[in-house]
C-alpha cells in the first residue's frame, strides 16, 4: 500500500526501540491512520453508549434479549461463515501474552491454536505492544529461535505442529498514548489489530491460515458491527478478500449475553464463533448490578462455573453457536502447576473436571493457560470428539435460558469470609505489582491471575464495602499488612503506586469502569522528550 497524506497525521510520541522501525514503518502508520480517521468517532460514541447503559441498568433497567433483533434471533436461516483453514480443529487452545519466550512455547505446545494476547495477558507497555508484533512477525516468518541467557535453546517446531495464530487485541476502552493521529491517542484495539493486520494478514494467508482475532469485552451488537466494519476496510485497503478474516467474539459482559445472536449476525462473514470469557463476565455481573444486594456474591473461590446462573450463560452459548454453524470455546480455570506435586494433582483434577463439564455440555474446545495443561484438555476433548474436528452439529435444542436465568444470583450462596477479603486484597495488590513492572499474567498461589481475575478481586472488595459487609477499617489494616508483606518479599515493588490503585480501585464512591486506564496513563506512559518528537514528525 502506498502511503498517502495521512503518514503526516500519525505521530509516534515514544523513543524508538530495538527494531521497532520494522513496526512502525510509514505504511504502517499510514495503516493505523487511516482505521483511526475512519473508526475513532464511533469508538468515542459507542464508548459513551456503553456509560449509558451503565446508568440506565443501575438505574433499574431491566436487562433482556433486545425486542427490536426479535428477527435476527427468530430467523433459523442464517449462519456464520464455515470454518477457515486452521481454525476447524480447535480443542486446546493455549493463551498467554506474546513475549518472545511463550511465543515460541505456545506455538510449540501442542495445542491446536494460539490467542497471542495483548489484553488481559498483557501489560501494555509500549516495548510489549511493539515487541509483541514483532515477535508475531518473526514467529511467521521463522525467525524467532534464540538461546536464552542460561543457556535454554527455543526453536519453533515444524510449520505443521505449530498452532494457528488468533490475536486478541486491547478492547475498545483503552487508548494508545504513544501513537497519535490528529492530536488524540490512537484507540489501542486499531493499533494492535491495525500493526498486526498490516504486517502479517497477507504472509498468514501464504501460509495456509489467515488474519485471525479474538476480540475482547465487547458490550453490545454494535462494538461488533464496528469490528466488521474495521475489518471490510482493512481487507480493502490491503487488497484481501472480504471475508478472510475470522473473530471470535469474547462473550464476557452481561449485556453481551443477551445479544449473542446479534453478535455473531453483525459478524457473520468474520466470524469463528463465540468464546466463554468466565472471568471478565463475572467481573461484568458484578460492576453492573454491585449496587443490588441480590448481586451480593460470596468469596471468588466459591463463585464457581457450576452456579446455575454461569451455567446458563455456557449452555446458552453453546446452543446459539451451533445453531449458526460456529464454534463455541470454553473458558479458562485458573490452575497453573506449582511444581509441587500434591497442589499439582489436586489443581489437574480440577481442571479436568471444568474441560469434562465444557466437552459434556457441547463446547468445542477450551482454553488453557499453561503448556502442561494442554494434554489433559486434549485428552478430554477427545474422548468426545474423537476423530470428529468439533461438535457443531450437537445443537442443544434442549437449553432454554431466559435473561431471568442468566441473573439468577441469588442461588449461590454464604457470605463473604474474611479469608476471601484478604485473599482477594493479595491478588489484588500482586497483580498490580506486577502489571506496573511490564507482566500482565501471574501465577499467584497456583491460580494464574491477569487483568480479569485482578478485576474482579477489586470490585469485589468496592461491593463489599458498599455493602457493609466488610468496613473500610479492616480493609485498610488488611491493605497495611498485605503492603507490608509484598515489599518484604519483592523489594522492587513500588509500593505507593500499589497502593494508589488499590485505594483508587475500591474506595472511590463511584466505581471505576476499569482499573487499566487510569493505571496505564499515570504509570506505563512514557513519552519521549520533544526534539526527538519533533525528529519523528
Ligand atoms: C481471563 C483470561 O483472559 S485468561 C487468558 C489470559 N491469561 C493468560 O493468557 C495467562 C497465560 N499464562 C501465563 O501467562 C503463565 O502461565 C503464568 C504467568 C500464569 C505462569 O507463567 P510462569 O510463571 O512462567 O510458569 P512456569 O514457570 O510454570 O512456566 C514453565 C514454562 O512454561 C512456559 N509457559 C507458561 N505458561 C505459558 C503460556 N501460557 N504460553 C506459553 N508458554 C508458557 C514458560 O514460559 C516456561 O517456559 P521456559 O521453561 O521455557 O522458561
Ligand atoms: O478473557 C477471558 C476471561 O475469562 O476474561
Ligand atoms: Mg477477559
Amino acid at each position: 500500500m502506498a502511503t498517502s497524506a495521512l503518514t503526516h497525521r500519525v505521530h509516534v510520541l515514544a523513543s524508538p526501540g530495538h527494531r521497532h522501525d520494522e513496526i512502525l514503518t510509514p505504511a504502517a502508520l499510514d495503516f493505523v491512520g487511516r482505521l483511526a480517521a475512519g473508526f475513532g468517532e464511533r469508538r468515542k460514541e459507542l464508548l459513551k453508549e456503553r456509560r449509558r447503559q451503565a446508568l440506565r441498568l443501575a438505574a433499574g433497567s431491566p436487562l433482556d434479549f433486545p425486542m427490536v433483533t426479535s428477527a435476527v434471533r427468530d430467523d433459523p436461516t442464517w449462519r456464520v461463515a464455515p470454518p477457515a483453514p486452521g481454525l476447524t480443529d480447535r480443542r486446546v487452545e493455549i493463551t498467554g501474552p506474546p513475549d518472545r519466550r511463550m511465543t515460541v512455547n505456545a506455538l510449540n505446545s501442542g495445542a491446536r491454536v494460539w490467542m497471542a494476547d495483548f489484553e488481559d495477558a498483557t501489560s501494555p507497555t509500549w516495548d510489549n505492544v511493539i515487541d509483541g508484533q514483532l515477535n508475531l512477525l518473526d514467529a511467521i516468518e521463522r525467525r524467532i529461535d534464540f538461546t536464552a541467557p542460561g543457556g535454554k535453546e527455543y526453536r519453533l517446531a515444524d510449520r505443521d505442529r505449530l498452532a494457528t495464530i488468533v490475536v486478541r487485541p486491547r478492547g475498545w476502552h483503552l487508548s494508545e498514548e504513544h501513537l497519535e493521529f490528529d492530536g488524540e491517542p490512537v484507540p489501542a484495539a486499531l493499533v494492535d489489530f491495525g500493526l498486526y493486520f498490516f504486517h502479517c494478514a497477507q504472509r498468514q494467508i501464504d501460509a495456509g491460515h489467515g488474519p485471525y482475532f479474538y476480540l475482547p469485552k465487547l458490550e453490545n451488537r454494535y462494538e461488533a458491527r464496528l469490528w466488521n466494519d474495521v475489518f471490510v476496510t482493512a481487507q480493502d485497503l490491503l487488497g484481501i478478500p472480504r471475508g478472510t478474516v475470522r473473530a471470535t467474539v469474547l462473550i464476557e459482559t452481561i449485556t453481551a449475553a443477551v445479544q449473542m445472536e446479534e453478535i455473531l449476525h453483525e459478524l457473520r462473514e468474520h466470524s469463528s464463533g463465540l468464546n466463554a470469557g468466565r472471568w471478565d463476565y463475572l467481573f461484568s455481573l458484578i460492576k453492573t448490578f454491585g449496587h443490588r444486594t441480590d448481586f451480593l456474591l460470596p468469596d471468588r473461590a466459591k463463585v464457581t462455573m457450576t452456579a446455575p446462573f454461569m451455567r446458563a450463560y455456557t449452555e446458552l452459548l453453546v446452543r446459539t453457536c451451533h445453531r449458526r454453524g460456529a464454534h463455541a470455546i470454553g473458558g479458562m480455570a485458573a490452575q497453573v502447576p506449582t511444581r509441587d506435586p500434591a497442589a499439582d494433582e489436586a489443581a489437574f483434577a480440577t481442571v479436568r473436571l471444568d474441560k469434562e463439564r465444557e466437552a459434556e455440555d457441547g463446547f468445542d474446545g477450551s482454553w488453557v493457560a499453561h503448556p502442561a495443561l494442554v494434554p489433559l484438555c486434549r485428552e478430554v476433548f477427545d474422548a468426545v470428539l474423537d476423530d470428529r474436528p468439533h461438535q457443531i452439529d450437537r445443537t442443544r435444542d434442549d437449553v432454554e435460558v431466559t435473561a431471568a436465568d442468566l441473573l439468577s444470583t441469588r442461588r449461590v450462596g454464604g457470605p463473604p469470609t474474611p479469608e476471601g477479603v484478604r485473599r482477594n486484597i493479595a491478588v489484588a495488590l500482586g497483580y498490580f505489582a506486577a502489571w506496573l513492572r511490564g507482566q500482565g499474567a501471574v501465577a499467584l498461589n497456583g491460580l494464574m491471575e491477569d487483568a480479569a481475575t485482578a478485576e474482579i478481586a477489586r470490585v469485589q472488595i468496592w461491593q463489599w464495602l458498599r455493602h457493609r459487609v466488610v468496613d473500610r477499617e479492616t480493609v485498610l489494616r488488611l491493605l497495611d499488612d498485605e503492603l507490608g508483606s509484598l515489599g518484604a518479599e519483592y523489594p522492587w515493588v513500588d509500593i505507593e503506586a500499589v497502593r494508589e490503585l488499590f485505594e483508587r480501585g475500591t474506595l472511590s464512591v463511584e466505581l471505576p469502569q476499569f482499573f487499566t486506564p487510569y493505571a496505564y496513563t499515570r504509570h506505563l506512559v512514557r513519552h519521549a522528550p520533544l526534539p526527538l518528537l519533533q525528529r519523528m514528525v
